[in-house]
């Protein structure tokens, strides 16, 4: 039974988990880093620099044997999710796994079965676009019907450069990914087929990519979502939606903050990466799982969980499956979901 703050556990202190250490240690109230699990020492050093109670791990087994940790947030490169997932659902921890839930469709589905097996809801995956506020006021306006119904969606995302190693499916597996959850969460629909079109190359693109591109879904109750995905843009970072209603239309993520007109120019700043585009986000959704997960071990709630669901995990794996078939195709690639099984109704 807790009775103080939640011991968490972050596995992997790369970009993503040294980030996540900080809010923990910092904004994020009712929990504690406790351990720090990251094969590279060096990493794993600088993280517990940050996390003043935490021990060092090499790996979530030791850590689990050390009884370190009352919770997981996972945060290791995608492919090593589906090892971290199923060690940590085996010990019966609450679980914020950095998205994508795994891989492919076939690893998330046994995640999906795994969690099913325990019985308890204990995996929430890191969407964290559901948590950015401009995101919850736009679906909140969507399903009121104050603009009339909602007709299609334009969203862009734009990233400055990538790393060399980022490949051609990482625009869908790494990038795309956050549009296949958070568009049909904004629609109130599910994808049922992905198409890609290949444009105009960027000349900075990188030679082993071929993009930007456009990814155009269809959803079952007749909405289309265009996504223009660009990863060399250079000027900064930035992800906007347009939503276009019978009545009207409604815009997020338009760049904000100090505008200044000088030397006849008028500029508005823009930001240069995802950290501080979701910084709200990212708060938001570690401290609803931070809250959800106290509950959960309380004895308060019935499940761990206060955002998507390892269920959405797997949704979204298929349609990244097909967006991949469809980056080498023309014409849209048909997604084919399994009823929702009754756990996540
Ligand atoms: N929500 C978002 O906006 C973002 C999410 N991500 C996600 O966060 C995750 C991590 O990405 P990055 O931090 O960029 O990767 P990274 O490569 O910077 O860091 C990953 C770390 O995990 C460690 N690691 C690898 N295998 C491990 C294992 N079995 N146990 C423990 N540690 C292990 C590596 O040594 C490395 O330090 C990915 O799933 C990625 O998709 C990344 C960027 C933004
Ligand atoms: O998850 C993320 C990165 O991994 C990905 O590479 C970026 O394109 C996304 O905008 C960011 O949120």
């Amino acid at each position: 039974m807790l009775t103080s703050a939640l011991r968490v556990g972050v596995v992997g202190a790369g970009a993503m988990g040294f980030d996540h250490i900080k809010r923990l240690s910092g904004t994020i109230t009712g929990a504690v880093v406790s351990a720090v699990i990251e094969p590279d020492e060096d990493r794993r050093d600088i993280a517990l620099a940050h996390a003043p109670e935490a021990q060092g791990f090499a790996s979530v087994d030791e850590a689990i044997a050390a009884g370190a940790l009352d919770a997981a947030l996972i945060a290791t490169p995608g492919q090593f999710h589906e090892a971290g997932l199923l060690t940590c659902l085996q010990a019966g921890l609450p679980i914020l796994c950095e998205k994508p839930l795994t891989k492919d469709p076939e690893s998330s589905w046994r995640v999906v079965e795994a969690e099913i097996a325990g019985g308890k809801k204990l995996v929430q995956v890191g969407f964290m676009r559901r948590f950015d506020p401009e995101y919850e006021q736009l679906r909140e306006l969507i399903a009121s019907g104050r603009v009339g119904e909602l007709l299609m969606i334009h969203a862009v995302h734009r990233n400055p450069s990538v790393p060399d190693s980022y490949d051609q499916p990482m625009l869908i597996n790494d990038s795309v990914v956050h549009e296949f959850d958070v568009g049909p969460w904004l629609a109130g629909g599910s994808v049922t087929s992905v198409e890609v079109r290949h444009g105009r190359r960027n000349p900075n693109t990188p030679a082993h990519l071929k993009e930007p591109i456009l990814v155009l879904m269809e959803l079952d109750n007749g909405v289309l979502i265009d996504v223009e995905m660009n990863v060399s843009v250079r000027f900064g970072y930035q992800v906007a939606t347009e939503a276009v209603m019978a009545d009207g239309i409604a815009r997020i993520g338009q760049p904000s903050g100090l505008q200044v007109w000088q030397n006849a120019t008028f500029s508005i700043p823009e930001h240069a990466d995802f950290t501080t585009r979701f910084t709200q986000a990212y708060d938001r959704q570690v401290q609803a799982w931070v809250t959800a997960a106290r509950r959960f071990l309380t004895g308060e709630a019935a499940e761990a969980v206060a955002g998507p669901s390892a269920w959405d995990g797997y949704r979204v794996a298929v349609c990244c499956a097909a967006g991949v078939t469809a980056l080498d195709r023309s014409g849209p690639v048909p997604v084919e979901l399994p009823p929702v099984p009754e756990f996540y109704r």
